[in-house]
């Protein structure tokens, strides 16, 4: 299993292209499955679930082709994904195991076969992670769902599902992604109340709508989606990953340094992230290419801050803006507010020095004077990003085990720090 080694204290400059957005990909993958048509996607990161999603959707009857590869420097990839027939409707346990978003084939598959069969994801350590409101949702369509043996058995009696009002009684980005697929070829109008309004969930729309869907009220908390008999094949651009930009900024502001992303619109990209890191200390600046991130301040300022649904801030850069409190003038509140687990980072920072208590979603950080490198271990994806920002912040040497977490999410990570004078690398470790 491969680890990185991060030699602490360096002050970052450069500049890091950000890539196409992991959490809009997924979805929008998964649309491939509503066409028989070719669904061409630029901009596709390089990343471990995007390809897990790519073998699912092979065993599905999906024809992947990659059309140009300029590499994670350099816009990306471009994948066409065809599928002429569905050759399965079941979604296998070993494949969703890997990744909780292999749930989004549900509504594609049985919006265009009229039934799938899914395996349960299961939690993760972030929190239990239940699936019942795209259940609900597809169940308010007219599907019959059945739970057997650790999978989800949907079907859609005559063979298609019917439009209705779908009301979430609590927000959710996958819920309204699935039902949005599927009202896109259900008989009649769906309206989604309490969509969520997270960009990659109009990234989405806006691809459906080039392939022939009906979709109104994109951005907003209520999409209206007026089903069409079938879409045809388009072409999308994957918007940047405001997760990845959020990220590299806190790198600049940790290190002292100064990072230019670059990349289209990545103030507005920003969006939620943007004043939490601007009350943190950070500058921004507009540049040709990007935006300018530093540490504007003298020292990182301590703040309070609340997880929340789009367009507040968001939980997953809860654990890379705790990594900058650790450092902080003062203290700092962090509430976490979306997941019920989502502070294991916690532990791995304390070993780093980092000073935190919690209490119960409420992680009070005070700063500390430095943080010294240690051997550290993450359980989740975001966890591991702010033990690397640790441990660039860290003197001395840091280990951060278990990266299959960072190869879900952050495409070339130590290649894009070290463009910026990073000393980090990747090496075989035994055993952890
Ligand atoms: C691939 C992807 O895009 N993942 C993102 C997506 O995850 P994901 O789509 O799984 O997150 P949701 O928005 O669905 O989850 C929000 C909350 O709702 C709960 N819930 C959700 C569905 C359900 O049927 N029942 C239920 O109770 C969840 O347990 C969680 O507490 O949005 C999260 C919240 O912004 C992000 O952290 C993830 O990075
Ligand atoms: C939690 C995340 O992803 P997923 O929903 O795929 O687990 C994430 O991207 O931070």
């Amino acid at each position: 299993m491969d680890r990185l080694v991060i030699t602490g204290g360096n002050r970052l400059e450069g500049q890091i292209p950000i890539s196409g957005a992991k959490n809009a990909a997924l979805p929008l993958m998964c649309a491939g499955l509503l066409s028989s048509d070719s669904l061409v996607l630029s901009n596709l990161p390089q990343l471990a679930d995007i390809r897990t999603l790519s073998d699912l959707l092979g065993g599905h009857g999906a024809e992947l082709k990659v059309e140009r590869d300029g590499g994670p420097l350099n816009g990306g990839r471009t994948l066409s994904i065809t599928t002429k027939d569905i050759t399965s409707t079941v979604a296998p346990y070993d494949i969703v195991r890997k990744m909780r978003a292999s749930i989004l084939v549900l509504g594609p598959l049985l919006a265009r076969e009229g039934e799938a069969t899914v395996s349960l994801p299961g939690g993760c350590a972030i929190g239990n992670r239940p699936i019942d409101l795209h259940l609900k949702g597809f169940q308010e369509m007219g599907a019959e769902i059945e739970l057997k043996e650790g999978y989800v058995r949907a079907h859609a009696p005559g063979g298609r599902l019917e439009g209705g009002t779908v009301h979430f009684p609590m927000v959710s980005v996958g819920a309204t992604e699935n039902i949005l697929m599927a009202a896109t070829l259900a008989r009649g109008t769906t309206v989604i109340e309490n969509a969520a309004r997270e960009p990659e969930i109009s990234d989405l729309a806006n691809c459906l709508n080039k392939m022939g869907a009906r979709v109104t009220g994109i951005g907003s908390e209520t999409l209206t989606v007026e089903g069409v008999d079938r879409l045809h094949g388009g072409e999308h651009d994957v918007m940047p990953d405001r997760i990845e930009a959020g990220s590299y900024a806190a790198a600049a502001a940790i290190t002292n340094g100064q990072i230019e992303l670059t990349g289209d619109n990545l103030k507005q990209v920003l969006t939620g992230s943007y004043d939490v890191l601007k009350e943190a200390g950070l500058g921004f600046e507009q540049t040709d290419r990007g935006l300018m991130c530093w540490l504007k301040s003298d020292h990182i300022q301590g703040i309070n801050v609340v997880t929340q649904p789009y367009p507040g801030f968001p939980t997953d850069m809860q654990a890379q803006v705790m990594a900058l409190m650790t450092l902080c003038d003062g203290a700092s509140v962090i509430t976490e507010t979306i997941f019920e687990n989502r502070f294991m980072h916690v532990p791995e920072l304390a070993r780093m020095g980092a000073d935190i208590t919690v209490h119960g979603n409420t992680a009070t950080v005070r700063g500390v004077k430095k943080l010294l490198g240690a051997p550290v271990m993450a359980t989740d994806l975001r966890a591991s990003m702010s033990l690397v920002l640790a441990g660039l912040a860290a003197e001395g040497e840091t280990y951060v085990n278990r990266i299959y977490h960072l190869d879900r999410g952050y495409e070339a990570l130590v290649e894009k720090l070290t463009a910026c004078g990073a000393k980090i690398i990747r090496e075989k470790a035994d055993g952890v």
